[in-house]
């Protein structure tokens, strides 16, 4: 008993010296002699560790440090796999829930078999004289950095390969939760900023074009994507041009809505009309983003895309003085030498109309024509409002869509009036049916009329 209560003492009193101690050198030595002691200390102790400790500081003098960001991003996803706490957000343009380490928490992960733990650390930001040189710092109540620690030994593998692994993935992670937006033009011949977020309901798997078409444009968006390192070995600019040709309510502005989410590209809805002049439309092209779609529908209409030779000074258009060759030289020039990863998308229901300098070869890398509704995408039509893709009308139906011209838009409005299938999809034969007659009514006309005025001139010929 009396040697426990001895050791108690033995302990008490050398806290006490401690304490002692620690007060007098706090008083009396000065910070840069403790600072230098402790570093000594600390220096030593690192020189032993086969651990090595990478500090991400929130900011960089006043900006923020783009590893800290990524860092925050890349270990969102890995944070609900090991942490013990995990913070989840959510803004209002952010398609998806967020998540993030919690200050002081921990989070390992590994790269190429190489172990790493990071930790989030937040610190009360001292005002001591001592961090009065570091504005920013005493600007701000709390330092916030991450640490990671990964074996010396592999620190060329970190600094060379992981970090920027971080910072490629943390970008695809922003991409892919941000909504796609979609940008107009404003009075001022500027993109409205910000732009709406973009909400069209149409996706690949609702869009009803026939499915090998569908295939086909999906594969082509996917090779684009993938494609940097092709486009940087071939020299050409990452650019893709679509034309998209069809009638009314076949589906051109839904491909689009479709490519966008797709992609997860931003739309830039260009109205030529609204474009002053060339110079107005090289400034909208040129203050694009990335990674987006710029969209000019029904070409044909907003701008006289004939007689280029002509074009040149003439006012086409009312007073607009967007002209043809100004758009071919956006294409040909500016279009290619400025940003990457650019969608062009032109719409027309008058292919033929469209000057050739357009259609040429290399302009619009694919034309895609959409075109009255098939079977394939009456199918798909009927599965997206009903549910359904079987039905003892189906073989009745196929053969009508063979001899009758409906849109898309048209069997989508049809459908919508449905409430039973079962029933329901007699009144669409019925529709086909009417739709057939009415054809076979017009054709007879139209004979009829010819032949009558064939009939006059043989009269007049007579005379
Ligand atoms: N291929 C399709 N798949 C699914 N729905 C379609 C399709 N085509 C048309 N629709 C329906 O019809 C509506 C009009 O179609 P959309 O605006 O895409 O046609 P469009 O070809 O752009 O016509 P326009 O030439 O008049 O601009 C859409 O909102 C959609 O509901
Ligand atoms: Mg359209």
């Amino acid at each position: 008993m009396s040697n426990y209560k001895s050791v108690l003492s033995a302990v008490a009193s050398l806290a006490a010296s401690a304490m002692l101690i620690r007060s007098i050198t706090n008083e009396f030595i000065p910070y840069e002699v403790i600072d230098f002691f402790n570093s000594g200390l600390h220096n030593l102790c690192r020189k032993f560790s086969t651990q090595l400790t990478v500090v991400i500081e929130e900011f960089q003098g006043i900006s923020r440090n783009q590893v800290f960001e990524a860092a925050e991003a890349y270990l969102g996803t890995k944070a609900t796999l090991s942490a013990q706490r995990v913070k989840a957000s959510k803004s209002e343009n952010d398609k998806n829930l967020s998540f993030g380490v919690d200050r002081g928490d921990e989070v390992n992960d590994e790269f190429e078999g190489v172990r790493l733990r990071w930790k989030f650390v937040c610190r009360q930001a001292e005002s001591s004289p001592r961090r009065h040189h570091d504005m920013n710092a005493s600007l701000r109540s709390e330092i916030r950095y991450y640490v990671v620690s990964f074996p010396k030994k592999h620190k060329q593998k970190i600094f060379g390969s992981y970090l920027p692994y971080v910072m490629e993935r943390a970008k695809a992670i922003k991409q892919e939760n941000a909504a796609v937006k979609l940008h107009t033009i404003d009075y001022g011949g500027y993109w409205k900023v910000p732009g709406v977020t973009f909400s069209h309901p149409m996706t690949f798997e609702t869009l009803a074009i026939d499915a090998e078409l569908k295939r086909e444009v999906v594969n082509d968006l996917n090779r684009f994507v993938k494609g940097k390192e092709f486009y940087k070995r071939t020299g050409k600019a990452w650019k893709r041009g679509y034309l998209l040709y069809g009638p009314p309510g076949t589906g051109k502005s839904s491909l689009i809505a479709a490519m966008a989410y797709h992609l997860n590209y931003d739309i830039y809805d260009l109205d030529l009309t609204a474009a002053r002049d060339n110079n107005e439309l090289k400034n909208l092209i040129l203050s694009m983003s990335n990674r987006s779609i710029l969209v000019i529908e029904d070409i044909d209409c907003t701008i006289n895309l004939h007689n280029r030779e002509e074009d040149g000074e003439a006012v086409t258009n009312g007073d607009n003085k967007v002209t043809l060759s100004g758009l071919l030289n956006i294409i040909d020039g500016l279009w290619s030498c400025c940003g990457e990863e650019r969608i062009i998308v032109f719409t027309t229901n008058h292919k033929e109309r469209l000057d050739p300098a357009l259609l040429r070869p290399g302009r619009m890398d694919m034309h895609i024509h959409l075109s009255y509704c098939n079977f394939s995408a009456f199918e798909q039509l009927t599965f997206n409002y009903h549910g359904i893709s079987q039905h003892k009308l189906f073989q009745q139906i196929e053969g009508l869509l063979r001899e009758v011209q409906v849109t898309p838009a048209e069997i989508a409005g049809e459908l919508i009036k449905i409430s039973d299938t079962r029933e329901g999809l007699e009144d669409i034969v019925k529709f086909m049916h009417n739709k057939k007659m009415l054809l076979a009514k017009t054709q007879i006309d139209q004979n009829n009329i010819e032949d009558h005025e064939f009939g006059e001139e043989k009269s007049r010929d007579k005379i």
